[in-house]
């Protein structure tokens, strides 16, 4: 449904995006992750034509985004939700988006309810919290009913209330049939959204696969009565060990390996589990970031 191929943008001699390739499948939420100054946004705009690429291409449905003759029908596209005119009300500034979308005027109350602004239409925008710019971003990328939502940090600002209505409208979307890609530094709250990661550092894509298979771990976490004797097994075996604050041995390998290797060399084993990575580990590995 999204396809980017080769998308680069050089500012001044300085590659910011290099070289990024993905695909998107309707009925999925992707969830586009990286540090500060990564490319996320950058890489938003091309898509969404607001920045010419140096090198490659997007499309959505077959055709570049800027070349659909009504764009809002086919993506919804939330970039700077604080780049709304404030002075004027919520409801008029959706209501000026249908009549340029060619979406019937009615559509606003029922974007308006869907984001939880049901009663705050009439209220001036300059008045509105961030949360409340977001939910207007998102009751604006909705109006069309577009099949593709493509979002920058979403959910920036909102409160839990919010972020877990935002993150229930985007799974219903992609589970009817929708196509969402969202950024977001929010970990925790992309780890139960999304389907798959793509994952953007210093310009580059340095993950790209489904939530649960990035996180499965290749790890484990093993302890036994002779600490020492089990550490030397399996550096022995060329296996990388770590301690684990808790007293375990972390080995650089999966526990069916580790436990073959203490049999074979005769050291007991009490206990041996797989090393749960979680997102914000998997992060800051292939992100290489040093933010935390
Ligand atoms: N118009 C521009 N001119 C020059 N450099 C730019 C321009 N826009 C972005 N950059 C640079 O490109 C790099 C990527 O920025 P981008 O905003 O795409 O990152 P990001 O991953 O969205 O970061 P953040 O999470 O902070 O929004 C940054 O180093 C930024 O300073």
């Amino acid at each position: 449904m999204l396809s980017v191929r080769g998308l680069t943008k050089v500012y001044s001699g300085r590659t910011v995006v290099d070289n990024v390739s993905f695909d998107l499948q309707p009925g999925t939420v992707t969830a586009f992750l990286g540090p500060n100054g990564a490319g996320k946004s950058t890489t938003l705009r091309m898509i969404t034509g607001l920045t010419p690429p140096t090198r490659g291409g997007s499309q959505i449905a077959g055709k570049a985004f800027r070349d659909w003759p009504n764009p809002a029908h086919i993506a919804g596209v939330l970039l700077d939700a604080t780049a709304v005119h404030p002075g004027r009300t919520g409801g008029s500034h959706l209501r000026n988006a249908a009549l340029l979308m060619g979406v019937p005027t009615g559509r606003v109350d029922e974007v308006l309810g869907q984001v939880g602004l049901g009663d705050a239409g009439g209220k001036k925008i300059g008045q509105y919290s961030l949360g409340m710019r977001q939910r207007l971003g998102l009751a604006h990328a909705l109006m069309a009913n577009p099949p593709v939502l493509m979002l920058d940090e979403p959910i920036n600002g909102l409160d839990p209330v919010g972020i877990r209505a935002v993150r229930e409208l985007l799974r219903g979307h992609a589970a009817r049939g929708g196509t969402v890609l969202l950024s977001s530094h929010v970990l925790s709250e992309v780890d139960q959204t999304a389907d798959r990661i793509v994952m953007i550092g210093n310009g580059r894509i340095v993950a790209d696969g489904p939530i649960r298979e990035l996180l499965s771990s290749h790890r484990s976490l093993v302890r036994g009565p002779d600490m020492a004797a089990l550490a030397g097994a399996l550096q022995r075996a060329g296996i990388r060990i770590q301690p684990s604050p808790d007293g375990q041995i972390l080995a650089d390998a999966p526990s069916q390996v580790v436990s073959d290797i203490a049999f074979k060399a005769g050291v007991q084993v009490h206990g041996i589990t797989d090393h749960q990575q979680n997102l914000e580990e998997l992060f800051f590995r292939l992100s290489g970031s040093n933010h935390r």
